[in-house]
């Protein structure tokens, strides 16, 4: 065992090997199984027990805890960055943690220590410890978790977040849910500090059902008794489901209207959707910052200043980012659900208006989900609508690929996906089903279909090069988180963000 290499890479190498293989995945959805639920929990507790933690030892982490079908990453993005604010000028939280998903680039960013992705080194040393234990270990009973055995790759690694905020002393962590809030991983937490239920909304049908008011009780299981729990306005009948399910849990949930002390925050972007998130994280970060006594009283006229440069100086990479090049403008959303798709288009389109001009490039990818086919009209529908030439198509230039990062290595390790059909990718089948329904939507456009990031960027670059001198090609790169973080690490020539 000492002999084996333990680098960074090999952890990420064996963290893939715990993810469910298609084949699997496709014989289970033709059974009619369901992925993990109430037996789920039971088996991540044994977990926790072998890797020598209760429960209550995750108190000791005074937890944000987050759900939500949109804006969880970005809640807790915010709330992590006020704590920053706190701990840079008044030396607390001593120190923070914040876990999230997906990772934009590196696994190990969705480990952050003081608002950084987790080293390398520390990363691999967690993981192989965790590894250890639940190899060694023969506590908690046998039944549903055989001894050795080792969960799913993201409640995986939701327990190297425990093993690691422990261990390196971490005094506030902000966790958000992987899937649903009930069942997910990081439900083992019993007393957070408080918990925050962002925008509901489909997403994820096959686990959390196909209404909005059975995702909100699967979200709504993140609020325990004892806790106070916020929320945002929600659609009526998901926020009907979560005032009963507040009622039968005995816990004061909060429905916020947008924080009028916003007013005159700069946020980014300025839209409605973000002001929701931030209404969310100022409310869980008061509540955190008065109970370890960083916050001595709550004005309701005018926010902190700490609050104020930790919403404006707030960084969420690959959401909503522009990035500028000589001859192209990149605007990348990782949006990937048809609310959030929706939204996006907005905010791509409020961003070219009046201000930008020169050819538009689509960059889109929804491996494995060709459900996405429908997200595609309302797109096209919010960029016809700002075209004051009708004849104008919505895009000019309409890029299907696959999150294949480069052409000639392929994948980086860190986004290896063995839940998706191989031979889908090879013969780029949900790309070539995309790039028909746009060619019918959209009949002026140029549309293509390529086999990588690397060409689909390449291909931006190609119109921008062919385009008279001064014009900037306005590139918009969205659909998947997976393509933009791929995208980013290419533009970027970066590991980690
Ligand atoms: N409150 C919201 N309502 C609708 N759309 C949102 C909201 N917040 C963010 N979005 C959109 O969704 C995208 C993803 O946001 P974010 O990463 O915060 O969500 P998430 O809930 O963490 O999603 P994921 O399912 O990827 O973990 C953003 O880039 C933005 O386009
Ligand atoms: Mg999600
Ligand atoms: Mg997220």
């Amino acid at each position: 065992m000492a002999s084996t290499s333990r680098t960074y890479n090999d952890a990420i190498d064996k963290l893939n090997e715990l993810q469910t293989p298609f084949a699997v995945i496709e014989a289970r959805r033709k059974a009619g199984i369901l992925p993990d639920s109430v037996l789920g929990i039971a088996k991540m507790r044994a977990y926790l027990t072998r890797i020598g933690y209760t429960p209550a030892d995750l108190d000791r982490l005074n937890i944000v805890h987050v759900a939500g079908t949109k804006g969880k990453g970005s809640t807790c993005a915010f709330v992590d960055s006020i704590f920053s604010q706190y701990q840079q000028r008044h030396g607390g939280p001593r120190k923070t943690g914040l876990f999230t998903s997906p990772h934009l680039m590196a696994v190990r960013e969705r480990i952050r220590i003081d608002s950084k992705p987790i080293s390398e080194e520390l990363f691999a040393k967690y993981f192989f410890e965790v590894w250890d234990r639940l190899e060694e270990s023969r506590e908690a009973p046998e039944e549903d978790t055989p001894f050795g055995s080792k969960p799913v790759y993201a409640r995986y690694l939701t327990l190297v977040s425990w093993h690691a905020f422990l261990q390196e002393g971490v005094e506030v962590a902000v966790y958000e849910t992987g899937i649903g809030g009930e069942y997910d991983s990081t439900n083992l937490v019993s007393s957070p500090v408080a918990s925050g239920i962002s925008t509901l909304g489909i997403d994820h049908v096959a686990i959390l059902g196909d209404t909005v008011e059975k995702i909100a009780w699967h979200k709504a299981g993140i609020m325990k008794m004892g806790s106070p729990a916020f929320t945002i306005e929600q659609l009526p009948g998901a926020a009907e489901v979560l005032m009963n399910r507040a009622k039968e849990k005995e816990v004061n949930l909060r429905a916020l209207k947008i924080d009028p002390r916003l007013e005159g925050v700069k946020i980014r972007p300025n839209a409605v959707f973000q002001k929701k998130n931030a209404t969310l994280a100022i409310a869980l970060a008061e509540t955190v910052l008065t109970k370890l006594g960083l916050l001595k009283e709550v004005s309701e006229s005018k926010l902190p200043q700490e609050f104020i440069d930790g919403l404006e100086k707030c960084v969420f990479r690959g959401r909503c980012e522009v990035k500028e090049e000589k001859n192209v403008t990149w605007h990348l959303d990782g949006a990937h659900t048809a609310d959030s798709l929706k939204m996006s288009s907005k905010w791509f389109a409020s961003e070219i208006t009046g201000r930008r001009t020169g050819p538009r490039v689509m960059i889109f990818n929804q491996q494995g989900r060709i459900e996405a086919i429908d997200f595609l009209q309302p797109i096209s529908t919010t960029l016809q609508s700002i075209n004051e030439d009708h004849d104008r198509p919505a895009f000019d230039h309409v890029v299907f690929c696959t999150n294949v990062t480069y052409s000639q290595t392929g994948y980086k390790r860190d986004f290896v996906n063995n839940t998706i059909d191989p031979s889908e990718i090879d013969k780029l089948t949900v790309q070539h089903a995309f790039a028909e329904k746009w060619a019918a939507i959209d009949p002026k456009a140029k549309v293509v279909v390529l086999p990588t990031i690397e060409d689909a960027l390449n291909y931006a670059r190609g119109v921008a090069g062919a385009s008279p001198e001064g014009e900037v090609v306005q590139a918009y790169v969205t659909g998947s988180l997976h393509l933009v973080g791929g995208a980013l690490g290419i533009l970027e020539e970066t590991d980690a963000l």
